[in-house]
């Protein structure tokens, strides 16, 4: 049965203090230098044929098995998974129910949840409530763990761990978060996207007991709560052998936390994010992730900056477990197999994915079912789970469906490379990945030892971060890797992200344009951009061309990209989309359309 009222409207729109149009600014010429040589690296492997390319845009196929990729390949333009799932299950996505659904999730999102102390103290009480009230102790104890924290890596280190157990014959449950397009991205169920019809069973029998035991004494869970409580519903119901548990935030508030006993825990690479919850040292970060480690459980981590270390291995002697370093995977034990995964920084994931499969095969009494080789190379299994794991929005590459749609000729005119960093590590990591797989223009089709002149593409930032985050931490980071590889960019657009307007839903309307839209924070990126270019003379630099751009909106800054690159036909647009992993989920949805 459906619970009735409780959900609120979409939070409005915020109030214009910008720009309507393109705030173009005037700042000298960016010098583009040449892009370096290609390099020999392991990773170069030969793009797919254009016109099979061009096919499957057209046909809006759904994502093909994810055996397919390759690590330097461009990815076509995919349905969301969550809808292909729902296309297995034959039910029609975007019902109204689903959208009703979506509404009485979106209630659930309050700003707090940030602003004050959020995860932590008194709150976490609650997570016992709802708990009982769920009926969930019982079950909770009963599923098999595999429990990730990190900074960065975790959503990736988790996709692999869940790929290599699947492909050891496991049912497996995977949590992860945010989402990109669909909320029920975040639900795998032996790897697809939970349907959404049993989304729907599942949300409402978690939602209606909810509604009837709170009130003013214990309020409705807020948004990642509610959406961790019905994981551990979902999975535990569908009977999972496997039940791979992402962090949200932070580690020992956060709501995955209240799992007392996993199977095994892993820690992905630390750095700073989310200063304003868990503390501006990398001692103070890692504490709070160490938070998820528990007595007698086995746990690993990836090599870490010092500070950052000495927390988490002090933390495991007070627990008298040792923490166990695992190095990045060597490509060589792959058998020449590529990653699902794009970037050099997965193989440091993919070694702790391993780490926490194999612990887990053996502490379930399990390693019977993969077959040790004895010359170095991983378990069959294992590497196949590792080359098809498949997480959009991370170093992904789709060549735009609709302006390469208009060429007959081999060329991509228009490229999106996308990547969700938002941490200055991570933006260092995304830029090095940028720079590699631009090198070469990998979306021609054939050889690439016959690359087509670099010279020849224009390289364009499309760039939003939330307000929480220090532009001046980022901004810098991507740029000075970029040019340290002799990258330069030749144009930056700063845009709102359009999911501003749906936090949680895929099918909820844009912005009608009557809306008055804040783009404030977007110049002050702007700034913050062209004082890097141009010091201090920033924006009012005397010798200008035009070098940056503050859209209204992304549908606005992607009419724009087509333009440019539709009047430029010898000149191929590649264009970085980073700074937040919902700018980059706005790009798929808003790109397919
Ligand atoms: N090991 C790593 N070190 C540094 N950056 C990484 C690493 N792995 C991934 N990244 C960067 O972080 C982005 C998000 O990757 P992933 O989803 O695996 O991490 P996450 O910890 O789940 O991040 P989030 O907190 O955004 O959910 C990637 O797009 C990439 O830019």
């Amino acid at each position: 049965m459906r619970a009735s009222g409780g959900a609120s409207p979409r939070p409005a729109p915020p109030k214009r203090r910008g720009s309507a149009s393109p705030t173009t600014t005037t700042t000298s010429t960016a010098t583009k230098l040449p892009v370096r040589g290609a390099s020999s690296s392991s990773l170069a492997m030969p793009a797919p044929r254009l016109a099979h390319l061009r096919r499957l845009l057209a046909l809006h196929s759904p994502p093909p098995h994810p055996l397919a990729p390759s690590p330097v390949r461009p990815q076509p333009l995919l349905l969301p998974r969550a809808m292909a799932g729902a296309a297995h299950a034959g039910v029609a996505t975007g019902s109204a129910e689903y959208e009703e659904v979506l509404r009485c999730l979106s209630s659930l999102i309050t700003q707090k949840v940030r602003a004050d102390t959020g995860n932590r103290g008194n709150q976490w009480a609650l997570m016992s409530k709802y708990l009982q009230i769920l009926e969930l102790e019982e079950p909770i104890a009963r599923l098999k763990v595999v429990h990730v924290a990190g900074t960065k890596g975790k959503g990736s280190t988790c996709t692999f761990a869940e790929s290599i157990l699947r492909s050891c014959g496991f049912r497996t449950g995977l949590f992860t978060s945010p989402h990109l397009i669909d909320v029920r991205e975040r639900f795998r169920l032996d790897g697809l996207d939970i349907s959404e019809e049993k989304f729907i069973r599942y949300f409402w029998w978690c939602w209606n007991k909810l509604k009837v035991k709170t009130g003013d004494d214990i309020p409705m869970p807020a948004y990642f709560r509610f959406l961790a409580l019905l994981a551990f519903k979902i999975f535990s119901d569908e009977q999972v052998d496997v039940a791979v548990l992402e962090v949200g935030l932070g580690g020992k508030y956060d709501a995955t936390n209240v799992v007392k006993a996993p199977v095994v825990c892993g820690i992905s690479s630390l750095g700073y994010d989310h200063m304003e919850i868990l503390g501006n040292t990398l001692g103070e970060i890692a504490r709070e992730k160490a938070g998820i480690l528990k007595k007698g459980i086995p746990a690993y981590t990836v090599p870490q900056p010092a500070e950052a270390m000495s927390v988490l291995k002090q933390r495991a002697s007070e627990l008298g477990v040792s923490i166990q370093v695992v190095p990045p995977l060597d490509p060589r034990q792959l058998e020449d197999q590529p990653l699902g995964l794009h970037g050099e920084h997965q193989y440091m994931n993919a070694g702790l994915a391993v780490a926490l499969a194999n612990t887990w095969l053996e502490r379930q009494g399990h390693l019977d079912r993969i077959h040790v080789k004895d010359h170095g190379t991983l378990p069959d299994q294992f590497i196949k789970g590792l080359s098809i794991a498949c997480l959009h929005g991370r170093a992904q590459i789709v060549p735009d469906p609709q302006v390469n749609s208009e060429y007959k000729d081999t060329s991509c005119p228009l490229v999106f490379y996308l990547d969700g960093a938002h941490s200055p590590e991570s933006m260092e990591i995304c830029a090095k990945w940028f720079t590699h797989v631009t090198e070469k223009d990998i979306t021609q089709p054939g050889p690439l030892e016959q690359p087509r002149s670099s010279s020849n593409s224009k390289k364009i930032l499309l760039f939003n971060c939330m307000s929480v985050r220090d532009p001046q931490r980022l901004l810098p980071r991507l740029l000075d890797t970029c040019a340290q590889k002799g990258l330069h960019f030749d144009q930056a657009l700063f845009v709102p992200n359009q999911s501003q307007y749906s936090k949680v839903g895929s099918h909820a309307s844009p912005p009608s344009g009557r809306e008055q839209i804040d783009l404030s924070w977007q110049l002050s990126l702007q700034t913050v951009w062209e004082n890097l270019l141009h010091g201090e003379k920033g924006l009012n630099g005397p010798s200008s061309s035009g070098t940056s751009l503050v859209f209204e909106s992304l549908p606005s800054a992607i009419k724009w990209l087509r333009k440019t690159s539709r009047e430029n036909q010898s000149t191929s647009c590649q264009v970085l989309v980073t700074g937040s992993l919902h700018l980059v989920g706005d790009v798929l949805r808003l790109i397919k359309t």
